[in-house]
């Protein structure tokens, strides 16, 4: 899985691939530039733009000219923009890709730049070197970078953001990043969202066993990491391997929500669903999910199954006992979303008693609800890896990047997902997923992991289709999808 490093941390990364590969840094830049002209070209951006390249005088401006010369040669109409006083304050590869700029693509101040001219502007004013209030002048660099009416690309980072920390000032608002090697760390905050737009991660040849030797807690999960967590099933497996779960939610005019989660386990691969519900409701759910069995009786032998997931729809009022009698008489890890969580924060007390290696899975909301307000998302991080490390928990903070925090402190940020995802229920599909994952013998560390790759990616698959039309019923029916994209049998 990819480590995600500070900004301090890069350019070490990058001496020791340089010293690694036997390669020069301006060779690195070169595969950078690369990197971004030919995501570039899969994008088809219309050659009738003209293409404005705002450059610094650092390795960001220098991959900046080295951008601008590959898109002239691609026969785009390119202008560069100097955001530097004069040639000697560039830095030393900067320097020779500002030598290499040729004779078609036109060079001026930023001072020049009309920003209700039609066309694409490239963000190479400032990277992960940036440090620091900004200088009066960058102000007004990003201000006109700003004012500018069209789509604005950042390379590497948004001018103006901090790679680590949270925002301060002013910074350039881009609708894409194109970042090197890794996502840096503030590219996955929830504030910056408006400056960094949709995030796309250029590899520049920087192998994972490159990054042993950093150390970080941060890190990126991909496609790629995912089989590697997954169980193999043979031939002779029986319906116990896959599973027998419990959800225990719903109620009058919340049903839905346990409907959802038991289907999204089915479609996980389940082998047998039980629901524990009100018995008034239990039609709903019996005509809804015909596979799902109720559960009716007041007090289930909970240990009769390999998973229990609790929260969806269940409402607070007079449920702190179940809640408590369930810690009492279960003792392996549960999954505890929405109103488990909201009782959580009622009544605290309850913490110490959830099993060990549970996983909690609260939005933004709930989150805050459990633990306090937070001012930022590195505080909300800080908050969750305390929490999980003091009780042997793990947690989901959800949204765009959910970031799955381990008990033993890590917390790994997913990179699938949408934002036709933010709909009603979604998260409870996620619930039952991860109580599916975990019935079939997964470690919590396994399903978080799968189940929080396997949403997501099931939220892009319905939502490639569905667009803003996509709701969670179509999560569920893409989970199987999943599978087939990600070739796990
Ligand atoms: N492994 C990687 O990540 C690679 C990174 N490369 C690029 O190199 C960049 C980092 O290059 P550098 O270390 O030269 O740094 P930057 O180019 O990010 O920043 C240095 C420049 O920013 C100015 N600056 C710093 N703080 C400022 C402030 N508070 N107000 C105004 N100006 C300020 C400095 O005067 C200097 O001109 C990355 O972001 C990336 O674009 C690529 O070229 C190659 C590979
Ligand atoms: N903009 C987004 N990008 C990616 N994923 C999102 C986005 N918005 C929501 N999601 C995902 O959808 C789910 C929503 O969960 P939650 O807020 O609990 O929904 P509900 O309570 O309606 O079931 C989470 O897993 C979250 O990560
Ligand atoms: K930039």
């Amino acid at each position: 899985m990819l480590k995600i490093l500070s900004g301090n941390q890069v350019k070490k990364l990058d001496s020791a691939h340089l010293e690694l590969k036997v390669i020069s840094s301006f060779e690195l830049m070169e595969r950078a530039a690369v990197g971004f002209s030919n995501w570039w070209k899969s994008k088809l951006f219309s050659k009738n733009l003209p293409v404005f390249v705002f450059c610094g005088a650092g390795n960001n401006g220098g991959d900046g000219f080295a951008i601008a010369r590959l898109l002239h040669k691609m026969d785009y109409t390119v202008s560069v923009f100097k955001c530097f006083e004069d040639r000697t304050s560039l830095s030393e590869d900067a320097g020779k890709n500002y030598a290499l700029l040729s004779e078609g693509i036109e060079i001026k101040s930023w001072q020049e730049f009309d920003p209700t001219r039609k066309g694409i502007l490239i963000d190479a004013f400032l990277g992960v070197g940036f440090k620091g209030a900004l200088r009066s002048d960058a102000e007004g660099i990003i201000e006109k970078i700003n004012s500018f009416t069209g789509k604005i690309i950042a390379v590497d980072i948004p001018s103006g953001l901090p790679s680590d920390d949270v925002l301060k000032g002013n910074c350039v608002r881009a609708s894409i990043t194109v970042t090197f090697a890794f996502p840096k760390l503030s590219l996955l905050f929830p504030e910056h969202a408006r400056n960094v737009g949709e995030i796309v991660l250029v590899d520049i040849g920087i192998s994972d066993g490159e990054y042993d030797s950093f150390s970080s807690s941060f890190f990126y999960l991909r496609d790629r990491d995912i089989s590697g967590f997954h169980r193999e099933f043979h031939r002779f497996s029986h319906k116990g391997d896959f599973g027998k779960v419990l959800l225990i939610g719903g109620s009058k005019g919340k049903m839905g929500a346990v409907v959802l989660s038991s289907k999204s386990a089915l479609r996980t691969g389940s082998g047998l669903v039980s629901c524990k519900v009100d018995s008034e409701e239990r039609l709903i759910l019996q005509t809804a999910v015909p596979e799902a069995m109720c559960r009716l009786e007041e007090k289930i032998d909970y240990r009769e199954f390999d998973a229990i997931g609790v929260g969806p729809g269940l409402g607070t009022e007079g449920k702190t006992a179940l809640l408590e009698d369930l810690f009492e008489r279960y003792s392996k890890p549960l999954v505890l979303d929405a109103d488990a969580i909201n009782l959580l924060a009622l009544n605290q007390h309850l913490i110490p008693m959830i099993p060990k290696n549970s996983i909690l899975t609260p939005h933004l909301g709930e989150f805050d609800r459990l633990l306090g307000t937070s001012v930022n998302h590195l505080e909300r991080l800080e908050k969750a890896f305390l929490f999980c490390k003091k009780w042997g928990l793990n947690l989901v903070i959800k949204g765009a990047n959910s970031v799955i925090c381990l008990a033993d402190g890590r917390q790994i940020f997913n990179s699938s997902g949408t934002k036709y995802m933010a709909t009603g229920g979604s998260g409870d599909v996620l619930t039952g997923i991860l109580t599916s994952f975990l019935g079939q013998s997964y470690s919590p560390e396994q399903a978080l992991i799968c189940g929080v790759f396997h949403h997501g990616l099931a939220g892009e698959l319905a939502g490639k289709i569905k667009r803003r039309g996509t709701i969670a019923s179509d999560i569920i029916e893409a989970i199987p999808d999943t599978f087939i994209q990600l070739d796990i049998s």
